[in-house]
């Protein structure tokens, strides 16, 4: 199988990959007279873990908005489990099984790791409010069933040990991984991760990339990653997407997208980190 093939591919290490999941087609983004995005045309097979890079200012931020429903680009179509997808909210959006970490931590600092990895069930949950208060037993019920399931992914990414303590307490590191937990709660089909190793040590870099490859392995889940660090993005990625000022400049497996001239040009024009 090769990458062209509609029913998937198997990568150089014996990984199979799905049909395509998510496509993204012609896209055009603007900011008044910036244009982050120039007709982009890639895909996101199921399985795959897909990378996203480029130099800074590349439009790489601005992409992953688009394909979580954030930005709704002014030409082009995204299609996500072979429907086009028109303008959503974003709890639509994730309740079509998208989910996402950000660059910056957005989790609740004075809430319990517990209680952080909860809320990235809310958009799973039936009952709200009223039925709390109406039919107690019902919604009991279904509480448990959600704490069983984020119980599952607190063991799986190994911070139950910390599961009480606040979240703004914990290092760097373990908030990430805290992060990468409550996406992981809404059950995601596909789990889009803005730098996920961006301000992490050597040691936290290499947990960081075992538990996204365990996800990946263990859930099924196909991830599309945005990432600076080169030697993260060529180990985990099955492939990957190179911007440069808003065009895809390059598409293909690690080994393709280095030996490409026109993103080797891009990298050793521009400073980067
Ligand atoms: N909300 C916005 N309003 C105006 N311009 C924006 C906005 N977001 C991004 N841009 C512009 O779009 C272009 C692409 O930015 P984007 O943040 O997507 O790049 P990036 O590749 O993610 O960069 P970095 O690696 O530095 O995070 C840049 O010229 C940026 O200034």
């Amino acid at each position: 199988m090769n990458q062209m093939n509609p029913e998937g591919y198997t990568t150089a290490d014996g990984r199979k990959i799905g049909p395509v999941l998510m496509e993204m087609k012609n896209i055009t983004l603007r900011f008044g007279g910036v244009k982050a995005i120039t007709d982009i045309s890639f895909d996101i097979r199921e399985g795959e873990i897909r990378a996203i890079i480029g130099p800074n200012g590349a439009g790489k931020s601005s992409m992953l908005n688009v394909i979580s429903g954030f930005y709704v680009p002014q030409e082009g179509e995204v299609w996500f489990k072979g429907y086009k997808r028109g303008p959503m909210k974003p709890y639509q959006v994730a309740r079509l099984g998208i989910a996402r970490t950000f660059q910056n931590i957005a989790l609740f600092d004075g809430m319990s790791v517990l209680d952080n990895i909860m809320t990235g069930r809310l958009t799973l949950m039936n009952s709200g409010l009223m039925a709390q208060a109406m039919w107690w037993g019902t919604a009991e019920k279904e509480e448990t069933a959600h704490r069983e399931k984020v119980e599952k992914i607190i063991d799986f990414l190994e911070i139950q040990a910390i599961r009480k303590t606040p979240v703004g307490r914990l290092p760097y590191g373990l908030k990430k991984r805290v992060e990468l937990a409550r996406a992981l709660a809404a059950e995601p089909k596909l789990l889009l991760l803005d730098e996920p190793m961006a301000g992490m040590n050597v040691e936290e870099k290499e947990d960081m990339c075992r538990f996204i490859l365990d996800v990946n392995d263990e859930f099924g889940t196909t991830i599309a990653l945005i990432e600076h660090d080169m030697g993260v993005v060529m180990d985990l990625s099955d492939r990957v997407v190179v911007m440069d000022y808003g065009k895809k400049i390059g598409d293909g497996t690690p080994d393709e997208v280095r030996n490409n001239p026109d993103v080797i040009n891009a990298y050793l024009g521009v400073s980067h980190d």
